[in-house]
């Protein structure tokens, strides 16, 4: 594409438009004649199909090879797993599984080999996780609700199933795979799995649980729950997977011991995953007079300003910030968008470059309420998941992807580093992940947020400063020097551990807490 004499004849030009229109199906399952654009010269069956090929793409010697290696690794508790569930898929009798799970104990290691085997069998292993950061760590794997076309409104809809038609390529893969896995589980809404339950029995056509098929959920419910707008703890308990009629039937494996700190052989970092499994269960001390739970000096490097915080986290980040390896591992953390915001123009200030200002359009969605809802007031609104009215970047600046537009490459959750700033698209680097170091060009694409009582779109680069994130937004990222801004402190179940959780020893974690105390909220009921 770089080769400007190259000649486009028209089987390049048909290439062209099958690429394009590849990558629609995979963002909107649409064809480009259904998007009003032109159509490539291809039967429409070819392009569906893609989606059984690509389950079947793996390339043998590799899958072995994983194989042959880990295999032969797994310790007792991962070998159990193991045996168990390829002996349950093998039988074909389905079921359903939860792998629990806590951070470092090799969750990802043995899906990876249990997908492998299936797959080097030339069967199907669907992998799906509930973010798009852990989609990306499963060979394979995207979210849940792209691939199972979910709806947005999940909360809303009381029987609500996916969008696949019985004739369609994923309803092919749904109908033949012989086992789903769901990483990230615990944040998904009960509503989405019962979807899934509903429609495997209607295109499998089995009355039996998920159409008889071999179901494996993952995760750790010691982590956040599933986001509800505006709810209470009660609302969030009753959304969890947890509370779900299908529950009662889930058995569950367990693996605990943590991988991470043994391979390290590190003994703070053994002291340090027992006292984050404390904070998990909700059994770190609390001081009986604030509610709150005080920080053992044992535990992190405590701060005592905000500024100070980003000196730890950042230091010189006016010059270090050009470094893309330095710049990958590091994140302040905090509860709320408020403190987030405030960070990252604080950071942002320190690196020297123009300000670019990328403003929004938005524009209410209904013809109705267009008079109700005029453009200043939609430009006030600061929504999460939604990129601001007002983008103000600087070449060098790391963004976060808010929505997946080209996955694995770039999903909801990729960070990146500021390549250029044009004025109808962004260049930027990918910061992690397997497709480190890719140069990928941002469009501007329209937003349709879902928690606000009314429909608008947002028409903006879909990013957001990521110097600093929200909590719920790391969860799955892991990071080498981790800040955790406690000012305002953390509001809903699990937060504070996925927080602290992110690095593995004490001497790469700093916290600001005024008075170095914070709230540790822990749901209980979720956890027994
Ligand atoms: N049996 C094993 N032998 C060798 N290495 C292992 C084994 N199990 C896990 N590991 C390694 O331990 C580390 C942690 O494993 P993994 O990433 O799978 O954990 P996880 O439970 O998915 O953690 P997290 O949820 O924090 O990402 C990885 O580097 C992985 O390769």
């Amino acid at each position: 594409m770089g080769n400007p004499n190259i000649q486009i004849s028209e089987e390049i030009y048909n290439e062209a438009l099958i690429s394009i229109e590849d990558m629609c199906l995979i963002m909107s399952n649409k064809l480009l004649i259904q998007l009003g654009l032109t159509a490539p010269n291809r039967p429409m069956h070819d392009a569906f199909n893609q989606e059984l090929h690509r389950e079947r793409l793996y390339d043998l010697n590799d899958l072995k090879e994983l194989i042959q290696t880990n295999l032969p690794l797994l310790n007792e508790q991962q070998k159990y797993v193991f045996e168990t569930l390829m002996k349950v898929t093998n039988d074909e009798t389905g079921g359903i599984y939860f792998l629990d799970a806590p951070g470092g104990t090799g969750k990802t290691f043995l899906i990876s080999l249990i997908l492998a085997t299936i797959r080097s069998q030339n069967k199907i292993a669907l992998a799906l996780a509930s973010s798009g950061i852990a989609a990306t760590l499963l060979e394979g794997g995207r979210t849940a609700h792209s691939a199972l076309k979910l709806p947005l409104n999940m909360h809303s809809n009381e029987t609500p199933t996916c969008n696949v038609s019985k004739n369609s390529a994923m309803a092919k893969v749904l109908q033949q795979c012989k086992l789903i896995v769901w990483d990230e589980c615990t944040m998904a809404h009960k509503k989405s799995l019962e979807a899934l339950d509903r429609t495997l029995k209607d295109l499998r056509s089995n009355n039996n649980r998920f159409g008889g098929a071999m179901i494996l959920l993952a995760g750790d419910f010691r982590q956040t729950l599933p986001v509800i707008p505006r709810s209470t703890p009660a609302d969030e308990l009753n959304a969890c997977l947890k509370s779900s009629s299908l529950w009662k039937h889930v058995k569950v494996l367990h693996l605990s011991k943590n991988m991470r700190v043994e391979l390290q052989n590190d003994q703070s970092g053994n002291i340090f995953s027992k006292q984050l499994i404390d904070i998990g269960n909700g059994k770190f001390p609390i001081d009986m007079l604030t509610g709150c739970i005080n920080f053992p000096l044992s535990f992190c490097q405590l701060t005592r300003s905000k500024d100070e915080l980003i000196q730890k986290v950042f230091p010189d980040v006016s010059q270090n910030y050009r470094n893309h390896d330095w710049l990958s591992e590091r994140a302040i953390l905090a509860a709320k968008n408020i403190d987030v915001n405030e960070l990252n123009f604080k950071i942002q200030e320190q690196i020297t470059g123009e300000l670019m200002i990328y403003k929004s359009v938005d524009s209410a969605t209904n013809q109705d309420d267009v008079v109700n809802y005029p453009p200043e007031f939609l430009n006030s609104l600061d929504l999460p998941g939604l990129p601001p009215h007002n983008l103000q970047l600087k070449v060098g600046s790391v963004v976060i992807m808010l929505r997946n537009i080209n996955q694995p490459r770039l999903c909801n959750g990729t960070r990146l580093a500021i390549k250029k700033l044009l004025n109808n698209v962004i260049e930027a680097t990918i910061l992690k992940g397997k497709y480190k170091g890719e140069d990928v060009l941002i469009p501007r694409i329209p937003m349709i947020p879902t928690d606000v009582p009314f429909e608008f779109k947002r028409l903006q680069f879909p990013v957001r400063l990521a110097f600093a994130m929200t909590i719920n937004k790391s969860q799955g990222q892991s990071l080498s020097v981790c800040g955790i801004n406690l000012e305002n402190p953390c509001f809903s179940h699990g937060q504070l551990y996925v927080a602290c959780s992110r690095v593995g020893k004490p001497s790469d974690l700093f916290i600001y807490a005024p008075g170095n105390q914070t709230r540790n909220i822990v749901y209980h009921k979720v956890l027994q």
